[in-house]
């Protein structure tokens, strides 16, 4: 079925919320990677609240956890606009998926950095 231009109308601010969630359930639903993040999330989140972390702490450990979901859910949208484009192996396609997944890999990198810093001296190492 085509998506006509007449059906690309301006969507209310609210519906446009709700097909952002609607992509944020489908992502959880259907990637692995995602689940992992959000399970990751809680239990950090925990710990956060547990060492009663300061608002810079705060405002950095947020900022791992939100950019590395939104970097992942943007990985997983270049994935599926790949498959769309070509069932083929292309290394265009090849390079498009690889470089989304080193934008991933770096940002959890500079996560993982961060949680080191803001965790290990509070658990006295
Ligand atoms: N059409 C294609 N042409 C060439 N290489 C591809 C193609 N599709 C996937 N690949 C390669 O295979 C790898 C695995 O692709 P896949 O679509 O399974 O994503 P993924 O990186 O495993 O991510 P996820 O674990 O989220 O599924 C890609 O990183 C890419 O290197």
């Amino acid at each position: 079925m085509d998506f006509q231009e007449k059906d690309k109308k301006r969507y209310p601010l609210i519906k446009s919320f709700s097909f952002a969630c609607q992509g944020i359930l489908e992502a959880v639903r259907t990637e692995r990677n995602i689940k992992i993040h959000f399970a990751l999330t809680a239990i950090i989140l925990f710990f956060g609240w547990f060492f009663s972390l300061n608002g810079m702490e705060w405002l950095f450990i947020l900022a791992a956890i939100a950019g590395t979901i939104a970097l992942e859910l943007v990985n997983s949208a270049i994935e599926r606009v790949v498959d769309l484009v070509t069932d083929q192996f292309h290394p265009l396609a090849k390079q498009a998926k690889d470089i989304a997944a080193g934008a991933v890999f770096i940002y959890a990198i500079f996560s993982i950095i961060v949680g080191l810093i803001i965790f290990l001296p509070k658990l006295g190492l």
